[in-house]
């Protein structure tokens, strides 16, 4: 049954988009490429791999605009679309925003806390090398070649059971595994080999649903350990110190972008092979680090 194989796109919305471009190019080390979308929306489009872009920071308010989950064709685009509708989900197919998008094809629904999802085959891939600004690889696929989607990302909303309810159930993602740490429950998904692509936080009602961080993973741990630098020396809040996760090994840290959005950067992150994989309950989110007590 499962279709969807990667989180493929974000999109997020930042009022102050020359900030934006300063932390994606200095800190995050991604390529930007600024202007105006077919919307004629003031754009950074950023790159981290062969796609065209991979997050695209829109002019607007400070907020996650839209998740792109992607599937590897048309037949199986096809068939999550028959999934969602007869789990009596509304889809619309948008052929205007695939272009905007820069994909083949492209519907849009929207999960039960409101979430804005795209579901897509055939993203705009470019020949011209990525070259990072700061001289990053980010991990987009494993050593063998496996398509690992651009990181995580991780939503807080009220109603935990439904969120995860519906990804698990109407779109196929599978449990990685749990961290209890009383009264909260995470919960961990995958869709790829890479550990999680989506988690869930607990929120307390009256919540309004957020993105409370995504994560971008890159290779070696001096590529984390010269970003950590660049926040330092930069200002740029750290909202949690660097640390080593439990569940799926990464080791890495937690600023705030210029949206207040979340931003995880990591390296080392654990792959999932489903066959020899047995979904445990962890009882720390961290096996060192990742202090958010005394942070700038
Ligand atoms: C624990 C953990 C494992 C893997 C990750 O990629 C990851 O981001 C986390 C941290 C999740 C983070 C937390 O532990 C404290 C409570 C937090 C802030 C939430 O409310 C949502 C994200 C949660
Ligand atoms: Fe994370």
């Amino acid at each position: 049954m499962p279709y969807v194989n990667a989180l493929g796109y974000i999109g997020i919305g930042a009022k102050d988009l020359d900030a934006w471009q300063t932390f994606a190019t200095e800190i995050l080390g991604l390529q930007v490429t600024r202007a105006a979308d077919a919307e004629n929306v003031d754009t950074l489009f950023l790159r981290m791999d062969a796609r065209h872009h991979r997050i695209a920071v829109r002019a607007g308010e400070d907020e996650l605009s839209y998740v792109g989950w992607e599937v590897a064709d048309e037949a199986h685009l096809d068939a999550q679309v028959r999934e969602l509708e007869s789990a009596g989900v509304t889809v619309k197919e948008n052929p205007q925003l695939a272009d905007v998008r820069g994909v083949r094809r492209l519907v849009q629904f929207e999960d039960p806390a409101g979430f804005r999802l795209e579901l897509f085959y055939g993203a705009a891939t470019v020949s011209d090398p990525f070259v990072s600004p700061t001289g990053v690889r980010f991990i987009t696929e494993d050593p063998e070649g496996r398509d690992l989607g651009l990181g995580h990302i991780v939503l807080v909303a009220p109603d935990t059971e439904k969120m995860v309810d519906f990804y698990l159930h109407t779109l196929g993602f599978k449990v990685s595994d749990y961290i209890t740490f009383n009264p909260v429950v995470l919960t961990f998904t995958h869709v790829n080999p890479r550990h999680h692509s989506l988690a869930f936080g607990p929120a307390s009602g009256g919540t309004k649903p957020f993105m409370d961080h995504f994560m971008l993973e890159v290779e070696g741990i001096d590529a984390v350990g010269r970003a950590l630098d660049q926040v330092r020396a930069r200002e740029i809040s750290l909202t949690a110190t660097l640390g080593r996760h439990t569940n799926d090994g990464m080791l890495s840290f937690y600023m705030k972008s210029p949206s207040g959005i979340g931003v995880e950067y990591g390296t080392e992150g654990k792959l999932i092979d489903d066959d020899a994989w047995t979904v445990t309950n962890w009882n720390t989110a961290a096996f060192w680090g990742h202090d958010r007590s005394h942070t700038h």
